[in-house]
């Protein structure tokens, strides 16, 4: 078989890791010897051994002679396991194809150059768009120090997140839920403003109809801390719970709030790059936003976003005061429209979902 086809094998069982490997990027591997699978491995938690660590396993002494496909560079530092790079130069493989190069400047390249001074061939770049794509959020951390932000929106055909009257269940329908839940179920945190807490009071947990998933962390901007005590997502014993709040808020509320493990985050500077700074400090390396308006015409604002994902469902609720997905006081011009680009659009049941990423260029 093709460099390609096992290249896809490595792709696709690193993929099957998603949500789970953050802060670390998900990446597989595969050994083949004489047109048999010897040997595979995928990445599964920052901290458990690296793909390349379970495919050797597995193939022990057959891996001399054999070819090795990995999708992203063999490690050649040290991290909380030995490197790779050794491991592979170790193991006497023939040959290595490699889909990318790591990112980090740590290590971009080592890995490669340690196993080619051993004498071993390397490839670089079998299926490389598909890697990068699969690494988007740990390409984007890497680059940046900052979460991957995708922000999600649900609007009716004529544009609105609620009714007038702040009503919203529901626009979509149980499949483009679904699909919401498993980006949940994905991601590091979820964040909403104030206002739809308010409005809709959300429980922001992951609910997958066959059950499972991960609750992410909620994170809910509310600079005066005006959240009631009596809401869902205060209860943090099925998900934590983080309220983003300004200097001057009521102290001794934080100090019950912070009594029943909710983290109160005092920001000074309220802008969403700070925001987003801190919160990779605190460990997000891939936010939900989920608005509402406020919250979202911020990110838009500010051009922090760095995915959409907006589901319209063909129904129309009228009302020249009903919300629309993106507030704030917006742009003057058509011209300045952040325009999305490489655009997915996907059905789910009668919804449509346009997926695609600002066009910074
Ligand atoms: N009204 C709708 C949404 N509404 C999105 C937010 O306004 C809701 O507060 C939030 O998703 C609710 O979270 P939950 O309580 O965990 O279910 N989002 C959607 O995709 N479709 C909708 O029809
Ligand atoms: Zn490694």
């Amino acid at each position: 078989m093709s460099d390609t086809h096992y290249m896809q094998m490595a792709l696709d069982l690193a993929a099957q890791a998603q949500g789970q490997t953050n802060p670390n990027p998900m990446v597989g591997a595969v050994l083949v010897k004489e047109g048999r699978v010897i040997g595979f491995g995928a990445h599964l938690k920052a901290g458990e051994p690296h793909a390349e660590v379970h495919a050797f396993r597995m193939a022990g002494e057959q891996a001399e002679g054999a070819t090795l496909y990995v999708t992203l560079e063999p490690c050649s530092h040290h991290g909380r396991t030995p490197p790779c790079a050794d491991l592979v130069v170790s193991s006497r493989v023939k040959r290595v194809v490699v889909a990318m190069q790591d990112p980090n400047p740590l290590v971009a390249g080592r890995g490669i150059q340690r196993i080619r001074e051993a004498g071993i061939a390397v490839e670089v770049g079998v299926l490389e768009e598909q890697a990068i794509q699969l690494n988007e959020r740990f390409l984007h951390n890497i680059r940046t120090q900052r979460p991957f932000v995708v922000v999600k929106t649900a609007m009716t055909l004529d544009g609105k997140i609620a009714a007038h009257t702040g009503d919203s269940r529901w626009i979509t329908g149980p499949s483009a839920r679904t699909a919401v839940h498993k980006v949940r179920d994905e991601v590091d945190g979820i964040l909403v403003g104030i206002g739809t807490v308010l409005a809709d009071d959300p429980e922001l947990t992951t609910r997958l109809p066959d059950g499972g998933g991960k609750n992410p962390t909620r994170i809910i901007l509310d600079s005066s801390l005006r959240i009631p005590e009596t809401t869902k997502v205060l209860d943090t014993t099925v998900a934590p719970t983080w309220i983003v709040t300004g200097p001057e808020h009521d102290e001794a509320k934080a100090t019950r709030l912070r009594e029943r493990g909710v983290r109160v985050l005092s920001l000074a500077d309220r802008s969403v790059l700070h925001l987003l700074e801190e919160l990779y400090k605190q460990g997000i390396t891939h936010l939900l936003v989920e608005g509402g308006a406020t919250v979202n015409g911020a990110f838009l604002e500010a051009g922090l976003i760095d995915k959409v994902m907006a589901f319209i469902a063909p129904k129309l609720v009228g009302g020249a005061t009903a919300p629309t997905p993106f507030g704030g006081t917006g742009f003057a011009k058509m011209s300045e429209a952040l325009q999305l680009r490489d655009l997915s659009i996907t059905v789910y049941g009668n919804d449509v979902c346009i997926m695609g990423y600002p066009d910074l260029g």
